[in-house]
């Protein structure tokens, strides 16, 4: 069964559109900048900036939200998500924001209704934490970074 996203639009999100999937197999909703008309966001190179959406959600319980960049922005505009994924929480009830990192080289103007990220909402385990001391060991040991070779 899919779960269910509640979706609460602030005022400064009123007239934009709600996330939405843009194809029947997007595994993203895409999530639009709730900046207003006439004070759109400037990033400069190297700079970062927390761009709102105007949502608030309500995740289900034993979901969460992963914020993710659009590779669109990144190929053609050096545009990522600094924090990639970005975490939503099922139980954070606060506006969502994109934090948004300019890589490119030029100046990037994020505009009102922009397609900034996308909103993945995947299930999330949380584990019982239990403190052992190393008990099995495993082929791999400590090998990492690498361990098993380039090719
Ligand atoms: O890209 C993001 C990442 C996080 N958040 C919100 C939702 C998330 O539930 C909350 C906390 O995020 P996170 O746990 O990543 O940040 P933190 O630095 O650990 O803050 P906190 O101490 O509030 O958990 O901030 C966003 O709106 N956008
Ligand atoms: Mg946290």
């Amino acid at each position: 069964m899919k779960p269910s996203l509640g979706v609460v639009r602030l005022p400064h999100a009123h007239g934009l559109d709600l996330p939405a999937y843009e194809s029947v197999g997007a595994a993203g909703l895409d999530l639009r900048a709730a900046v207003a008309d006439d004070r759109p966001i400037l990033i400069l190179p190297g700079r970062r900036a927390l761009v709102p959406t105007g949502l608030i959600l309500e995740i289900p319980e034993g979901f969460e939200g992963q914020v993710r960049p659009r590779s669109g922005l990144a190929l053609k505009h050096g545009i990522t998500c600094l924090n990639t994924p970005g975490t939503i929480d099922w139980d954070y009830r606060g506006e969502v924001k994109v934090l948004l990192v300019n890589l490119g080289d030029d100046d990037f103007t994020v505009t009102r209704g922009m397609r900034v990220a996308q909103l993945v909402i995947a299930p999330v385990a949380r584990a019982v934490i239990e403190e052992r001391s190393l008990a099995g060991g495993t082929a791999r040991g400590a090998g990492g970074f690498g361990s098993t070779g380039t090719a």
